[in-house]
């Protein structure tokens, strides 16, 4: 990518990371819930099956997500996966088993504490939720820039779906070789395909 290109896409996630940061802790919480009401509209809507595998992430800082959007998961039966990284290497997965079983990790995440499952442990995955900054028509995804989940989604056999906030789907984003398409995209007012 030239150095044009790097810098409209550090433009972007500085803009969009403001503006993130900008939103009243009254409405992320409004988010957070409406997210965790719609999760189990998504695992109807791609036919997780009962007892099937959800790889999901603990939203950090000003990201939209929940721990309870995690036990709505957990409580409807599903086995949720919890991402670890492992430097410049695809993430690797632990079992999400309760807020009570986590510990920190880099980048201020918490990670689960159970064995860690290895990077091939995305393929049992029957649905993916992947945390993103923004997302365009097209599926294209918008990351923190750390390439953990470009690296590690081809390992996947399963939809993808971007969770952002309304604002955060646009029209177009820099696209670039490696960058994995999203299946849909969940937001507070529900699930989109692209
Ligand atoms: N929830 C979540 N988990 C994830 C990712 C992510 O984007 N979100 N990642 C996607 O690849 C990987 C980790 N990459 C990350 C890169 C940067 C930051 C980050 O900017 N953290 C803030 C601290 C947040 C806070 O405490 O307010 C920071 O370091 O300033 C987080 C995760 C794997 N796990
Ligand atoms: N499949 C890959 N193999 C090796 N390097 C990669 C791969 N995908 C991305 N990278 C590298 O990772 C860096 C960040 O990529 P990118 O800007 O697409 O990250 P992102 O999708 O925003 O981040 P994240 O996935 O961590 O949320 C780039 O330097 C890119 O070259």
């Amino acid at each position: 990518m030239t150095s044009d290109q790097l810098e409209r896409k550090n433009g972007e996630r500085g803009r969009l990371l403001a503006a993130r940061r900008a939103v009243p802790a009254a409405e992320r919480a409004l988010d957070a819930a409406a997210l965790a009401a719609g999760v189990l509209d998504v695992v109807a809507a791609f036919g997780v099956p009962a007892g099937g595998t959800v790889c999901a992430y603990l939203a950090v800082g000003s990201e939209p997500g929940s721990v309870e959007l995690l036990d709505v998961l957990r409580a409807a039966g599903l086995r949720v996966l919890l991402p670890i990284v492992v430097g410049a290497a695809p993430l690797d997965w632990a079992e999400y088993t309760g807020e009570h079983a986590l510990r920190p990790g880099p980048h201020g995440l918490r990670e689960p504490t159970g064995a860690p499952l290895g990077a091939s442990a995305l393929a049992e995955a029957a649905l993916v939720l992947v945390p993103a900054l923004a997302v365009d028509g097209r599926g294209t995804r918008l990351g923190k820039g750390g390439g953990h989940y470009d690296r590690s989604l081809p390992l996947a056999n399963a939809p993808l779906v971007a969770v952002v906030r309304d604002a955060e789907v646009v029209d177009e984003l820099p696209a670039e070789p490696h960058d994995v398409r999203m299946t849909a995209v969940l937001t507070p007012t529900g699930l989109r395909l692209v």
